[in-house]
C-alpha cells in the first residue's frame, strides 16, 4: 500500500516561528485535509475562494502552496490508516494548516480524529469567534448584539477519552479499586455493575494557558470582558478549579489590565457594596477588562436573553463544544461558524469549521461552505495576510446581501419573508463570494 507522504509543491517554503513571531514566506506550504462527508464539497468551494482572495490581494506576489494530507475515510481507503503519521508530521513541520470535518462514530469504533489532532499537536486553544454578518437570517430578534469569542480548552476534560465500557474488565477493575479505596464515593454509584465510567482531567497548567490566551486576546483586541463559563457548583475540583485558577491567573499576570469579580467580592466584604461598585466602575472606565464567571447552564439562557453581557468566553472543553454550536444558531447557524485550534507557544495551528460532516448532504454540492471559508479568513489574519482576509469578508458580505445563498440561509430567509432569496449550490455560493470580493 502507498505511503501517505504528502506531495509538496517544489516552489513552496516553510512557515517558521522566529523569536515567537511567525515568519511567513510568500509561497507558504499549507497542509490541508479535505474532510469526510460534506467536507469534499466544502473544500472544493473554499480553496477556490481562498486562492482568489490571495490572487486579488497580492496579484501573484503571494500564493499558497497547498499540500494535501490525509485523515479519516480518505486516508483509510488509500492507506488503511485513519490518521497516518505523515499527516501529523506535516502539521508539525509546516506549522499551520486547515482541515475539513472528520466523522466520529457514536458509542464505539475509533475515537475522534479531530480530537486526536488537537491532542497530538497540543493545540490547546479552540478559538471560535461568533459574530453576525449583516443580512444573515437569524432566529433571534437582535443578532447584531452577538459578538463573542469563545476560547475553548482543547486538550483535556472528558475529551481526554479516558472511559471504560459498562461490564468491561477495565471498568470492573476501576470500580473494585474505588470500592476498596473510596468506599463512601463508591456507594454513590447507583448501578455499579452496569455503569460505564469516565475520567475528567482538568489541570491548573491546562487551565492557565487557555485563560492566559483569552486574556492576552482581550487585551490586544481591546475587548470589554472575559467570562469563565463552568459548572463549578457541581464539579468542584475540575470546573470549579478552572474558575478559581482563572481568577488567580488574571489577578497575578494581568493585575493592571483587569478588574475581577473576586476583587469586587473582597472589596464588598471589607468596605461594603457601594465602595465595591464604585471601584468596579472606575476600573471599567479606565479600560480594564472585567473578568467574571457564569455557570454553564444559565449561560446558555443568558447568551440568548442578554448577549451583550458576553464578550470573550473562556471555558473547559465540553462547555465550549456545546456553547459554540448554540451560539452559532443565533448568527445564522453552523454554516457560518469558523474556528481555529492553536498552540500559541509552538506556533502550531489548524483551522477548521465548527460543524461536522453533515453526512446526509455529502456530495450533493449543497451545504454552506461559509464556515470553512471564514476559517480560512481567520488563518489569513493569523498569517498577517489581512488584505486577503478583508477580501473574504467583503465577498461574504456581498454574497449574503445579494440573497443568492445556500439552502440553510435560503430556508431562514424565506421563513423571514425575504421573497427574492435564491438557493444556490455550495460551489455557486463560493462563486458569489469571489464575485463580490
Ligand atoms: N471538527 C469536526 O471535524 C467535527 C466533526 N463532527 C462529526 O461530524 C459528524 C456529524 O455530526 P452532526 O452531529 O450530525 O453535526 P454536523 O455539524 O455535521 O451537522 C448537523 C446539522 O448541522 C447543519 N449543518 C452542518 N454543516 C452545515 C453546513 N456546512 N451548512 C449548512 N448547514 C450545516 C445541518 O443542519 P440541517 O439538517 O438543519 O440542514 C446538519 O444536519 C459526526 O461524526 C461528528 O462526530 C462534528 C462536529 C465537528
Ligand atoms: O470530533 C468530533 O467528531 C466532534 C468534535 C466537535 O464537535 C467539535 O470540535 O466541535
Ligand atoms: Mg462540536
Amino acid at each position: 500500500m502507498a505511503d501517505a507522504k504528502p506531495v509538496v509543491p517544489k516552489d513552496g517554503a516553510k512557515i517558521s516561528l522566529v523569536d515567537g513571531k511567525l515568519n511567513v514566506p510568500d509561497r507558504p506550504i499549507l497542509p490541508f485535509i479535505e474532510g469526510d462527508g460534506t467536507g469534499r464539497d466544502i473544500w472544493r468551494a473554499s480553496v477556490r475562494v481562498l486562492d482568489a482572495a490571495v490572487e486579488k490581494a497580492y496579484r501573484g506576489r503571494r500564493k499558497i502552496a497547498w499540500t494535501e494530507v490525509y485523515a479519516g475515510e480518505k486516508a483509510f481507503t488509500k492507506f488503511n490508516n485513519w490518521l497516518p503519521d505523515e499527516t501529523i508530521q506535516a502539521f508539525r513541520e509546516y506549522l499551520i494548516g486547515i482541515k475539513g470535518p472528520l466523522t466520529t462514530p457514536i458509542g464505539g469504533g475509533i475515537r475522534s480524529l479531530n480530537v486526536a489532532l488537537r491532542q497530538l499537536l497540543d493545540l490547546y486553544v479552540c478559538l471560535r469567534p461568533v459574530r453576525w454578518f449583516r443580512g444573515v437570517p437569524s432566529p433571534v430578534k437582535r443578532p447584531e448584539k452577538v459578538n463573542m469569542v469563545i476560547f475553548r480548552e482543547n486538550t483535556e476534560d472528558i475529551y481526554a477519552g479516558i472511559e471504560w465500557e459498562a461490564g468491561s474488565e477495565q471498568a470492573k477493575k476501576l470500580l473494585a479499586f474505588l470500592e476498596q479505596e473510596f468506599p463512601k464515593e463508591y456507594r454513590k454509584i447507583r448501578f455499579p455493575a452496569t455503569s460505564g465510567v469516565g475520567v475528567k482531567p482538568v489541570s491548573r497548567e491546562g487551565t492557565e494557558r487557555l485563560v492566559r490566551a483569552a486574556l492576552e486576546y482581550a487585551v490586544r483586541e481591546r475587548r470589554r470582558s472575559v467570562t469563565f463559563v463552568h459548572k463549578g457548583n457541581i464539579m468542584k475540583f475540575t470546573e470549579g478549579a478552572f474558575r478559581n485558577w482563572g481568577y488567580a491567573l488574571a489577578e497575578r499576570e494581568f493585575a493592571d489590565r483587569v478588574y475581577t469579580w473576586e476583587q469586587w467580592e473582597r472589596t464588598k466584604a471589607s468596605r461594603g457594596e457601594e465602595a465595591a461598585n464604585a471601584e468596579k466602575q472606575a476600573a471599567v472606565a479606565e479600560g480594564r477588562i472585567l473578568v467574571k464567571d457564569a455557570i454553564a447552564d444559565i449561560t446558555l439562557q443568558q447568551v440568548l436573553t442578554r448577549p451583550e453581557d458576553f464578550d470573550v468566553v473562556a471555558t473547559p472543553n465540553l462547555n465550549g463544544d456545546y456553547l459554540s454550536d448554540a451560539l452559532a444558531a443565533q448568527v445564522g447557524g453552523i454554516g457560518i461558524a469558523p474556528g481555529g485550534n492553536a498552540n500559541y507557544v509552538t506556533g502550531h495551528a489548524i483551522f477548521e469549521a465548527t460543524h461536522g460532516t453533515a453526512p446526509k448532504y455529502a456530495d450533493l454540492d449543497k451545504v454552506n461552505p461559509g464556515s470553512m471559508i471564514l476559517s480560512g479568513e481567520m488563518m489569513f489574519r493569523h498569517l498577517g495576510w489581512n488584505e486577503a482576509a478583508d477580501l473574504i469578508v467583503k465577498g461574504v458580505d456581498g454574497a449574503i446581501a445579494g440573497h443568492r445563498v445556500t439552502y440553510d440561509f435560503a430556508r431562514l430567509m424565506k421563513a423571514e419573508g425575504v421573497t427574492d432569496a435564491v438557493e444556490v449550490k455550495c460551489s455557486e455560493f463560493g462563486d458569489e463570494i469571489i464575485r463580490h470580493m
